[in-house]
């Protein structure tokens, strides 16, 4: 067996809640403290919806967790007995949104439309909707998501650009982020190639100068475009379709994208060449790269001086990629002959703004996703992501999730139950007195490539270690950020197994290190406390207590126990337990020598109250136990 390293995550210890106090020999802890039973998650439900919605488009999808309880709420057909009504999701929608898309949001949630919002008022607001809806002119900032106060569940943002909202806020409180990325690409594409001609033959200005009364034609003679050398900086969705456009009006097209595929530029006949080179030959500079920390004020002094004199240049991406006072300066010094703007730094910008009132310049009121078609087809877009979102289904456009192909997905799907299950239970078996810094996961699997995706199981260990012992809810979306927030260190190995099964793990084992347990048999001999489970027919079972063999359904509640290995032992506790009318669902004996030790497992349909408990601890043979809450 070869033990093979796949990842680890996370880091070192800040804030250590105190472990989830345990029992041996003591009473359970109270209800409120281990109040989890709702949060496993709906992953059957995730996988379906893989196959069912049209993916063919997306390299990969995202899935979105919810918890069994709320996805199974949302999917269940609303007021179907009169006497039961489940509320519907509530959905805020904070800017002017195509009609289908508000039509599909209706059909499934309670919508309300508030447009021109203010900060102040949007943050008294957000705490009553379980999804916000944008577009770029509502700024989300982490005082919405912490006004939410923990209610939003997901912010659609209803285009493509994310600049306005923080991702991070979102990550760290569990919210998702979606975006609907693809149906204003052509409307951004067609207004970028409307600005680049009309600035070529200033249209706008000639138009003004007409409306005022006059007729320059000399004043207004423009430049051609064919021969001419197009530098798309950004080589995504939109910019390939302005370069596909380009191409089709004479011009020599060539693009800066340090991520773009070159195999999509040969076939659209573009050349990628090196920011500099773009910036050197291009007669026109077409900019379509999102605002990100690396691309804020790119196109500043510095790189304008670096530009053919006379170039023209073109932005539908974001005002704050471009220093706008550096433009205003490379336009007076003749060395960017035109600009045509349809966004800008802060939207809408000031009226006395010397780059909207320069004459070399064009404007547009930030109009490029503004066609009537693309604000129908982001809308609708948007609609599905959330619904889908709110519904627990995946998301193909999440924004701030780990991305977790289909097939994957639906190959883990029956051991995310499991990963949670003992996550859960290896924290109740920690002694008191020292907080967890340090978790091994070990994944047998059988075979033998090492490219298992396994942040989703992953994040639920994380998830059924960290819940039970604080306040913070914990998806797929916030896992690995708590983690190291709470100094959780994830290392996780895949150890080759002999194995005849076709899923990809045979089994997880959870090692909890640096830590006593409340239960020294779950203690292996390097001292690391230790859990295995399997799935069987489909639900997760306790295979393995530190070096003791079980076989247990992980469901309900657990009583484990090391006796002295004598008979009679079984019927004593059942009887303890019948007198209290709790009912046995399962019972597995592990003994490693005839007539001195025994490990038992039972399983509990009812938690035994403080009294049965203390009844089984005092059965003289009981060497320990503990009962777990699952
Ligand atoms: N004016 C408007 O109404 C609209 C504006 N947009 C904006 O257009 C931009 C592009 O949108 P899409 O093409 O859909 O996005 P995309 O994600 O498909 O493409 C962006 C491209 O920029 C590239 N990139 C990232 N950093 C870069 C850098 N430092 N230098 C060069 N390239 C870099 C990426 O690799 C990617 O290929 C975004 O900023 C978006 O917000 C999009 C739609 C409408
Ligand atoms: O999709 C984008 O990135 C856009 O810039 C479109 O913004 P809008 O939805 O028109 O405010």
């Amino acid at each position: 067996m070869a033990a093979t390293s796949i990842s680890s995550a996370t880091n070192k210890l800040t804030d250590q809640s105190p472990p989830l106090p345990l029992h041996t020999k003591a009473a359970r802890p109270s209800a409120a403290s281990l109040s989890f039973s709702n949060s496993s998650i709906s992953i059957q439900k995730l996988a379906i919806s893989a196959t069912s919605r049209d993916l063919s488009s997306r390299s990969s999808v995202v899935s979105s967790l919810k918890t069994a309880r709320e996805s199974k709420q949302a999917s269940q057909p609303r007021n179907s007995d009169p006497e039961v009504k489940t509320p519907k999701p509530t959905i805020l929608v904070s800017e002017k949104l195509g009609e289908a898309g508000l039509d599909l949001l209706r059909s499934y949630g309670d919508v309300e439309c508030l447009y021109n919002l203010s900060p102040e008022d949007l943050c008294a607001k957000i705490g009553e909707f379980d999804a916000l809806i944008v577009r770029s002119g509502t700024k989300v900032t982490r005082q919405v998501f912490e006004a939410a106060k923990g209610k939003l569940k997901v912010v659609g943002r209803a285009g493509v650009g994310i600049d306005n909202v923080d991702l991070q806020a979102a990550t760290e409180l569990g919210c998702l982020v979606v975006n609907a990325p693809t149906a204003n690409t052509i409307a951004a594409a067609e207004h970028g190639i409307a600005l680049l001609a009309g600035m070529a033959r200033n249209v706008a200005q000639s138009d003004a100068s007409m409306k005022a009364g006059q007729w320059q034609r000399n004043k207004y003679v423009g430049v051609s475009l064919v021969g001419k050398t197009l530098a798309i900086m950004g080589f995504g969705k939109v910019g390939s379709e302005v370069a596909r456009r380009a191409k089709g009006l004479g011009m020599h097209v060539i693009a800066h994208d340090p991520y773009a595929p070159a195999d999509r530029a040969r076939a659209l006949g573009v050349e990628l060449v090196s920011f500099d080179q773009a910036l050197s030959t291009a007669d026109f500079v077409s900019l379509h790269m999102p605002l990100t920390p690396t691309t804020d004020k790119l196109f500043n002094d510095a790189t304008f001086a670096k530009m053919k004199k006379g170039v023209r240049i073109i932005n539908v991406a974001r005002g704050g990629v471009i220093d706008e006072d550096a433009l205003v300066r490379a336009l007076d010094a003749g060395i960017v002959a035109q600009a045509a703007l349809d966004v800008f730094t802060k939207e809408p910008p000031s009226k006395d703004s010397k780059l909207v009132q320069h004459e070399n310049v064009t404007v547009t009121p930030h109009l490029g996703a503004s066609t009537k078609e693309a604000q129908e087809g982001v809308a609708v877009e948007i609609a599905e992501a959330v619904v889908g979102a709110l519904r627990g289904e995946l998301s193909a456009t999440a924004v701030n999730a780990p991305m977790v192909s289909p097939e994957v997905l639906s190959e883990l799907a029956p051991y995310v139950n499991l990963a949670e299950k003992l996550g859960r239970l290896g924290v109740q078996l920690v002694a008191g007195g020292r907080g967890i810094q340090s978790v091994k996961v070990v994944y047998g699997s059988s075979r033998a490539s090492d490219n298992m995706d396994t942040r989703l199981l992953r994040s639920m260990i994380v998830k059924g270690i960290i819940e039970p012992i604080s306040d913070a809810h914990i998806n797929l979306v916030n896992a690995d950020f708590i983690a190291k927030q709470k100094g959780l260190r994830i290392s996780e190995e895949k150890l080759l197994v002999d194995s005849s099964s076709e899923s990809p793990i045979d089994s997880i084992q959870v090692q909890i290190s640096n830590v006593g347990s409340k239960f020294e048999s779950a203690l292996l001999d390097n001292g690391n406390i230790s859990i295995e489970g399997r799935v069987k027919d489909g639900m997760p079972h306790l295979t393995r207590v530190g070096a003791f063999s079980v076989d247990v359904s992980l469901e309900g509640n657990l009583i484990l126990y090391r006796q002295v290995d004598q008979p009679g032992m079984i019927g004593t506790v059942g009887t303890i337990l019948g007198e209290s009318n709790v009912n046995v669902s399962f019972m597995s004996v592990s003994r490693t020598v005839k007539r001195v030790k025994a490990i038992v497992a039972i399983g509990v349909d009812e938690a035994p109250n403080k009294e049965t408990l203390k009844k089984i601890g005092e059965v003289p043979a009981i060497e320990e136990f503990v009962f777990l809450d699952l």
